[in-house]
């Protein structure tokens, strides 16, 4: 029954038995390509009629020799040979670890993953205290978070830029018999292959209207575009309502850093105007495979609106403004030795002239960015602006 976790404990061998090529067949033969992106967001998240989302269709020849090289019996030959051990393989590096994984990570697109159940199941309970009614996870990867998080929502929509990751789990979801065999091939065709930086979320959502879906985000994000992801949330908060994000302790830092702090900065600035941040738990980095050179957090937001634009009812005022004050506390941390008057010009008002920018309260960078507005200050905000 969807929702009943059967709480056995996480077995790393059975997690990576699943054959690739039994992937394959099985997606195939359930035709997941063809329930279409269309018919995902009307049955699910959206429920605006779609053509074209951003979401990359799945490869057609789904046994190129990029997967099969990956597949177990290639890993097991290597085990069997006592030859020296060639320190870059990927065999070398999983069993070092004491772990397996599916394929070789790629380093390019975080690939760090999670191995850790109690984990997982403390990132799958943060989302559920979330009580989201959409939810979106970036990132599928292998699976870790993917499976516990259908179980509860079967509405999930979870993407990875990897079509290896998309194959494997939807496989993963099979072997589990965790779901229903009916439900399958839909819940497996809500893992998806897509760029989540390069989605077209307007089309995907519709229009921005009161009534509009909020989603919930969640993901152990690949640390190469934290910054890009959040950024996107800060300027579409209307849209997203909450996140529960695992991501390097440092990042963390510079999050919630105070003024006057070294890590304060842009970064600090915009999430500390744009959400309410809680930090959850601390995750070691051997609880991931590969291990990464630092430590984890999960952290709650609880995305709002700009403060001081609360009155303004248009949306597309609010995500001008998240833009120009990106632009704004950007431009003022590029050299952030100098005052705002050298970074920033002459109509910066009086009282903040003379200020260093990391003197300055996110609060008054926001009523900085209205103020110069208002000066009719020109900004390219095309050019910042993240897909709608
Ligand atoms: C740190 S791993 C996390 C995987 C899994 N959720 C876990 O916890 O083990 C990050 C995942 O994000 C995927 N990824 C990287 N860039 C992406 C992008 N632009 N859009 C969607 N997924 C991406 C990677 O392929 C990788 O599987």
């Amino acid at each position: 029954m969807l929702g009943a976790r059967t709480g056995r404990a996480f077995d790393a061998q059975a997690f990576i038995s699943v054959p690739v090529r039994a992937a394959h067949s099985l997606v195939r033969s359930q035709n997941a390509e063809r329930r279409s992106v269309r018919h995902l967001f009307r049955s699910g998240i959206g429920g605006s009629g779609v053509t074209s989302t951003g979401l990359i269709e799945p490869e057609r020849d789904l046994c190129c020799s990029r997967n099969r090289a990956s597949t177990s019996p290639r890993r097991n030959s290597f085990e069997g040979q006592p030859r020296r051990p060639n320190t870059s393989s990927f065999a070398f590096l999983t069993s070092r670890l004491g772990e397996r994984l599916p394929w070789r990570p790629k380093q390019s697109l975080g690939q760090n993953f999670l191995q850790d159940r109690a984990v997982a199941d403390a990132i799958v309970a943060a989302v559920r205290a979330c009580e989201p009614t959409e939810l979106v996870e970036i990132g599928t990867g292998t699976g870790v978070l993917t499976e516990p998080l259908l179980e509860f929502f079967p509405q999930l929509l979870s993407l990875d830029i990897d079509e290896r990751a998309v194959q494997y789990t939807r496989a993963r979801l099979a072997e589990s018999g965790h779901f229903p065999r009916k439900q399958l091939s839909e819940l497996q065709a809500r893992i998806q292959k897509a760029d989540f930086l390069r989605l077209e979320w307007m089309s995907m959502y519709g229009p921005r209207t009161e009534s509009a879906p909020q989603i919930t985000l969640v993901g152990n994000l690949p640390y190469y575009i934290v910054s890009p992801i959040l950024f996107h949330c800060f300027e579409h908060v209307h849209r997203y309502h909450q996140a529960v994000f695992m991501v390097q302790r440092e990042f963390a830092e510079r999050l919630a850093a105070p003024t006057r702090c070294k890590d304060y900065g842009v970064l600090s600035v915009l999430a500390q105007l744009h959400a309410e941040m809680q930090t959850l738990f601390q995750v070691p980095r051997t609880a991931f495979c590969p291990v990464p050179k630092v430590d984890s957090v999960v952290i709650r937001f609880d995305f709002r609106s700009l403060p001081q634009a609360d009155s303004l009812s248009d949306q597309a005022y609010q995500s001008d403004l998240s833009v120009a004050l990106r632009q704004i506390v950007r431009q003022a941390f590029q050299q952030r030795r100098k005052t705002l008057r050298n970074t920033l010009g002459d109509t910066v008002p009086t009282r903040w002239r003379h200020c260093r920018p990391e003197e300055l309260q996110p609060s008054d960078f926001l009523e900085l960015t209205l103020s110069l507005l208002r000066e009719g200050a020109q900004m390219p905000l095309n050019e910042l602006r993240s897909p709608a």
